[in-house]
């Protein structure tokens, strides 16, 4: 599948970024291209500057609301951000535009982080302009929810995501959700480590994206995963992970005398590396709220049988009873099995509703102190009213 990726704000960026790079990976590991054309949306030209591996152009590290901001971002007000988006909004689709072959791309994926300003307030405007240019193509939204310490020391965090999350999802035809927090929690050392915990959010997309671009036929597998059946699963609100499992490269002579034995470490194995990507799912959901699910499983040739794909099927079909599930294997890793598992069309995210639940009961704590300052600024007018103005 080919995306052309739009990151928004300094987190959709940076995340880009890593898709950017995962792309330069595919070219070179499996002379495949799995995103043409990457770009970074910003407020903040330092932001831009300090990508990697996104072309360092303007056309792909596109700066908007230069003038209102001077360049310096939006400070957290995510209202300026959209309203910066739907000023800026032709100068990124005519970007987009220049991707070699873009016709060929299948959809667009936009990402940004829920909290912030520039990317919480833009995503929705981005997306929903393209939808209106791009109407055969799907977008998806990719959307990191903040950090615990986020959400505890600054209310607007709350605020920010809630009104992300109600917009983005009236707009894009899927919202794979990243709950940040999540990724500290696997590793502590990942605390203070942005960078590695993006690439962690990007790793699941790999073998998804590649196989179903596959052009050498050895590594073409029985039921290929491709973009009409990852279309046909996202959908609404979704999540996604992986997990692995090492399996043995090396054939010692029992392995054919003892057939049965060997297929039984196969599934076992298959079946640990499925409940390590159910247990590190972008974000915590029930499987079994899920209308629509896929897994695809990456192995030696040798590794993936009927078997394996039937039990791994049956073993999904009982943690997501509601779900259509689609498969797909790819014949392509050398000494590990990797499983991807998306569970999409979910109904009831608790997490989404934290954020409604808690924005709602915010709402008139807010407004009344909108209310008390818009006060207070009219008090200093008064008073101010018979004192001359050096001004005309
Ligand atoms: N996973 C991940 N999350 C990030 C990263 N940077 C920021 N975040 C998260 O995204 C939220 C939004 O932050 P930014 O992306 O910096 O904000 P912005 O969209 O640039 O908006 P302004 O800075 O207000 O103009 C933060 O509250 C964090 O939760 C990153 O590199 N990776």
């Amino acid at each position: 599948m080919k995306l052309i990726v739009i990151g928004l704000g300094q987190c959709g960026s940076r995340i880009a970024d890593e898709f950017a790079r995962m792309d330069k990976r595919a070219r070179s590991q499996r002379n495949v291209s799995i995103c043409p054309g990457v770009f970074a949306v910003n407020t903040d030209q330092a932001d831009l500057s300090g990508l990697v591996t996104i072309k360092p152009d303007h056309q792909h590290r596109i700066l908007i609301g230069g003038r209102k901001t001077g360049g310096h971002g939006v400070g957290k007000i995510n209202e300026l951000g959209a309203e910066i988006a739907r000023a800026d909004a032709d100068k990124v689709i005519d970007a987009l535009r220049t991707t070699k072959r873009f016709y060929d791309a299948d959809g667009f994926l936009v990402i940004a982080g829920a909290a912030g300003g520039t990317g919480s307030g833009s995503v929705s405007i981005i997306a929903q302009h393209i939808k209106e240019r791009y109407m055969d193509k799907p977008v998806y939204a990719l959307i990191a929810l903040p950090f615990e310490h986020e959400e505890k020391t600054e209310e607007r965090t709350v605020y920010n995501t809630a009104v992300c999350l109600k917009s983005i999802s009236s707009v894009a035809d899927a919202v794979i959700l990243v709950e940040n927090q999540r990724y500290v929690r696997k590793d502590f050392s990942l605390r203070y480590n942005l960078s590695k915990i993006n690439s962690l959010i990007v790793e699941p997309f790999w073998d998804l994206l590649c196989a179903g671009e596959e052009k050498n036929s050895k590594y073409i597998g029985a039921k290929t995963m491709d973009a009409g059946d990852i279309i046909q699963t996202i959908s609404g609100w979704t999540v996604i992970g992986h997990g692995k499992a090492r399996v043995r490269t090396l054939t010692l002579p029992f392995d054919k005398t003892d057939h049965f034995r060997m297929k039984s470490v196969s599934n076992y194995k298959g079946i640990r590396a499925m409940d390590e990507a159910v247990s590190e799912l972008s974000l915590k959901i029930d499987p079994r709220d899920a209308g629509r699910a896929l897994f695809l499983i990456s192995a030696p040739a040798k590794e993936i049988n009927m078997d394996i794909i039937k039990e791994q099927g049956d073993w999904l079909r009982e943690m997501a009873p509601n779900a259509i599930i689609r498969n797909g294997d790819y014949p392509r890793e050398k000494d590990t099995m990797t499983v991807t598992v998306i569970f999409s069309e979910l109904s009831d995210l608790e997490r989404v509703r934290y954020y409604y639940n808690r924005s709602t009961s915010m709402m008139p704590v807010i407004k009344q102190r909108q209310a008390d300052l818009a006060d207070r600024r009219r008090d200093i007018d008064e008073l101010s009213r018979d004192i001359p103005s050096l001004l005309e």
